[in-house]
């Protein structure tokens, strides 16, 4: 093994995400990075176009190792899954007890969970890091959401502190729990993105197609907008892609991009672990299908003359719809941010990490694709209220949603009696109306399981578990609850 141990920190993987993170490394003050990847044509390409970043470069797993000073570090920003474990499986080879391995690709936080526990047999620590940002995220400042032990925290919180997104003088990462923990912040942390660009997309749609505005006359609502409540990351990048005019045509980009929405898996995840957990996501999952429902082309062609409805519409007033969709886009981000907390919440519970929700909320203040004023709001609910039970119902969000519900309404049905899709704006609609309803026809529901599978009930009035004799004289008993 060569001799060199000069690099305090190590980045493996120097695609988008790890280039620009390693940059971001270099230049903090007193940090030297070694920097590896698989094909040794992106180590030499980052070291060629970055020599202010003194990069130490390595050529195999023995060499980085040998370039990084002990305890090792190294942070690993490759394609999640197998390119993770086929990294880890090198790394834990030439790491010695002591060392710690940090992976800051898009884990599912199963695997962190399983990979934490194995790594820790050798003496290695092993921490998963959600990082999100994106490219100018990674290389300025993400917002970080480790997990992992006590112990390695001591060592990367100072490490990950210097190169984290600053939000209000905090800086963006704090320790979310153990083991998978920063790994489920940041699935959740993604569910609500693909939430909150499924609303703003619906938001566009609605507009243009019921104002008949231009892109670019919608990218300057978009703009106003982010001067308000509404401010934020996501709505500041949707201005300037709606406004982008493609130079080949000259038409607005939005217009010859393929209307099929791609995804690499974080979103279906937060819906999957939320069903496993029983939580009620119904935002974010409608934001997921939207993606799977656009990237049927067969399915959409084959259906595209099925009969919309049978009235022409168009907005009569375009100012006052135009504010109607904004604050529908307001209640509905509500609704996503609200869901996306009570599965971070379920998740804790189940796990046994102990999540501080304002700290969550804080740390996805600055860096993260979510950023947003919005966030400090949540904070401060959290710490009027710890115990919040559905942060919906905080002081601040019920009056939100208090004098945004009515323009919501309209919006819903306006989009249903045009027949403009807006999934997520309905069901988010539904979910607050399901959670304030005094009453709810699950009772039905249980009724009916009752009937066909005597899967028995409660009832309103007394204590105990029922079933009614269906197929007998439709009396009830007194029972067990079912099994089965
Ligand atoms: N792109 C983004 O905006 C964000 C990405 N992330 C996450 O960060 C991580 C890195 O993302 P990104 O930079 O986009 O890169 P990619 O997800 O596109 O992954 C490419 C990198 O993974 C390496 N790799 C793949 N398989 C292996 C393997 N078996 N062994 C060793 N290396 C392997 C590639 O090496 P080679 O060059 O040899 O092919 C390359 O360095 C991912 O987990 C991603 O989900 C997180 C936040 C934002
Ligand atoms: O983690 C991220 C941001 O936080 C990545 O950009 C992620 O790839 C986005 O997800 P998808 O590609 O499924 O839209």
């Amino acid at each position: 093994m060569p001799e060199k141990s000069v690099a305090n920190i190590g980045v493996v993987g120097l695609a988008v995400m790890g280039s620009n993170l390693a940059r971001n490394l270099a230049s903090r003050e007193g940090n030297t990075v070694a920097v590896f990847n698989r094909s040794r044509s992106r180590t030499d390409e980052l070291v060629a176009e970055h020599p202010e970043a003194g990069f130490l470069p390595a050529y195999d797993y023995e060499e980085f190792a040998a370039t990084l000073s002990k305890p090792r570090t190294a942070i690993i920003m490759v394609q999640a899954g197998k390119g993770t474990d086929a990294v880890i499986d090198e790394l834990v080879q030439v790491f010695e007890p002591g060392d710690i391995i940090v992976d800051g690709g898009n884990a599912l936080f199963t695997d962190t969970i399983r990979r934490e526990k194995a790594v820790r047999e050798t003496g290695i620590n092993f921490v998963g890091a959600g990082i999100s940002g994106g490219e100018e995220g990674a290389l300025n400042g993400p917002s970080i959401m480790p997990g992992g032990s006590d112990e390695s925290w001591v060592t990367l919180g100072p490490i990950l502190r210097s190169i984290a997104a600053v939000a209000e003088g905090e800086p963006c990462v704090t320790h979310v729990g153990h083991d998978g923990a920063g790994h489920f912040v940041k699935m959740v942390h993604n569910g609500i993105e693909y939430a909150d660009m499924q609303l703003i997309a619906e938001a566009y749609d609605l507009i243009r197609r019921g104002t008949g505005k231009s892109p670019a006359e919608i990218a300057d609502i978009f703009a106003q907008w982010n001067k308000g409540e509404l401010e934020s990351y996501l709505i500041e990048i949707t201005a300037e892609v709606l406004r982008q005019v493609d130079a080949e045509t000259g038409t607005p980009l939005v217009d010859v991009i393929l209307d099929q929405a791609g995804a690499k898996g974080t979103g279906a995840w937060t819906v999957q672990t939320a069903l496993d957990l029983g939580i009620p996501v119904s935002g974010i999952a409608e934001a997921v299908f939207a993606r799977s429902l656009s990237s049927k082309p067969a399915q959409r062609a084959a259906a595209s003359d099925l009969p919309g409805p049978s009235e022409s519409w168009k907005v009569s007033d375009p100012d006052a719809f135009v504010e109607d969709v904004r604050k529908a886009l307001y209640a509905s981000k509500i609704v996503a941010y609200s869901q996306g907390f009570d599965e971070i919440v379920a998740g804790a519970q189940q796990y046994g990490w102990d999540i501080k929700k304002g700290d969550i909320a804080a740390i996805w203040r600055g860096g993260c694709i979510i950023r947003a004023q919005f966030l400090n709001r949540i904070t401060e609910a959290y710490a009027e209220d710890a115990g919040l039970v559905a942060l919906l119902t905080a002081p601040y969000f019920r009056e939100a949603l208090g004098r945004t519900q009515e323009a919501w309404r309209r919006v819903v049905v306006t989009a249903a009696q045009a027949g403009i899709p807006s999934p997520a704006f309905s069901s988010s609609l539904a979910y607050y109306d399901g959670l304030r309803a005094d009453r709810l026809p699950a009772a039905l529901v249980q009724g009916q399981r009752d009937f066909f599978g005597a899967h028995t009930y409660k009832r309103v009035d007394k204590d105990g578990v029922f079933h009614t004799l269906w197929s007998g004289d439709r009396s009830e008993i007194e029972t067990e609850p079912s099994t089965h």
